[in-house]
């Protein structure tokens, strides 16, 4: 007997990130190439006919894994018994503009939709939101969901972690799978701190860090791993909306299927990715916010990575995108009363 659909709910469907998700999802790129699914796709009316079309599309690329599409600008109809939520729908930046630009728009938003997978979801429905501010959304999400358990709301950094990875592969010359374990800690933002002093390569020669295949010489100078590819990771999105006039969307698309699988289906032995979730205080970082930390995953949950030596620095970066989430909290706050 095959295994039951689960119903995956993406807001925001019509929108760019959307349009490359579903089919993603559809073909297995999340759950696994063995699991049914049912998609269900919200966006608000004045984009119905765009969504339509969308279904239309789904239809016509007769994916065998899709059984089934609700295509819907009813936000209770498109809740009902999902089982994974990806929240994406909202207003992207635009050139110029810095996440907080899009908080008031953003966070109003999330708060109605809370109560709506409260209501509608399935009972241990996992969310994971997007759309920016990535991490305060799903914060506000979790306070006005109170009856979702915390640890199955999270936000979005694995993007940026991918973004890490891609980086160090170029400058290193090695195959990207080859690569693992840097860390994003903290804001889905420019204060963001993309950490590599745990990241390693598997060589022909064995497991090598990246600290010390820089100190060889090998293209990435051990301070431009303290400087430049820290500022090119954080300011990835911002490069990319320059090249494109339009926000990174394949590769958030990707990057949300990575994250729901590995949480689904766990992350290899001995690998761990990042993920926002609400922060426990681990690692002396603010409590009560949504924080990006390493993690594993195993039998659908996640656990933070335990016990990480943090220099200077690190403690530096990771207590400045803390405090600028303290900030984004009250913020939100300040735009919903
Ligand atoms: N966390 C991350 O790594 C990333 C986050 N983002 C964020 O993802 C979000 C979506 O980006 P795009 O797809 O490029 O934007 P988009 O503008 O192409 O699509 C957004 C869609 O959301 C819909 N929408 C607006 N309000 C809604 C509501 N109340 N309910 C349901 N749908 C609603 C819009 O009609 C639109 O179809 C943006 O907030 C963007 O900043 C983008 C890239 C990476
Ligand atoms: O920068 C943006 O607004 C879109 C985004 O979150 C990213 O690409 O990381």
């Amino acid at each position: 007997m095959g295994k039951e659909p689960l119903r995956v709910l993406v807001t925001g469907a019509a929108g760019q990130i959307g349009y490359a998700l579903v089919p993603m999802i559809a073909r297995g790129v999340m759950l696994g190439t063995d699991q049914p699914v049912i998609l269900h796709m919200l966006d608000i009316p004045p984009a119905a006919e765009a969504l339509n079309g969308v279904k239309m599309e789904l239809v016509d690329a007769a994916f065998p894994l899709l059984k089934g599409v609700v295509a819907t600008t009813d936000v209770a109809e498109a809740c009902k018994g999902v089982n994974v939520a990806v929240m994406v729908g909202g207003f992207p930046r635009k050139e110029g503009m810095e996440r907080k630009d899009v908080m008031a728009k953003n966070v109003s938003i999330y708060k109605s939709q809370a109560s709506a997978l409260e209501q509608h979801a399935a009972p241990n429905c996992k969310v994971l939101v997007v759309a920016n501010p990535a991490n305060t959304n799903a914060l506000i999400l979790k306070e006005f969901a109170p009856s979702i358990p915390q640890q199955n709301i999270t936000c979005l950094t694995r993007l940026d972690h991918n973004r890490a990875l891609g980086q160090i592969s170029e400058r290193l010359n090695v195959q990207v799978s080859d690569v693992k374990n840097v860390i994003i800690w903290g804001n889905h933002s420019s204060s963001q701190y993309p950490d590599v002093n745990h990241a390693t390569v598997n060589t022909e020669s064995g497991e090598k860090s990246v600290r010390e295949l820089a100190l060889f010489g090998l293209c990435i100078m051990p301070g431009r791993l303290n400087g430049e590819f820290i500022s090119i990771v954080q300011q990835r999105g911002a490069a990319i909306i320059k090249a494109r006039k339009l926000s990174s969307a394949l590769s958030a698309a990707s990057s949300a299927c990575d994250h729901i699988r590995d949480w689904v289906l766990g992350t290899p032995e001995g690998t761990w990715v990042s993920m926002g979730v609400y922060s426990d205080g681990s690692y002396n970082v603010p409590a009560g916010v949504i924080y990006s930390f390493p993690v594993t995953c195993k039998d659908g949950e996640w656990k933070i990575v335990q016990g990480l030596p943090i220099d200077e620095l690190s403690r530096q970066k990771m207590d400045a995108t803390g405090a600028e989430l303290v900030d984004e909290k009250a913020l939100a706050y300040s735009c919903l009363s």
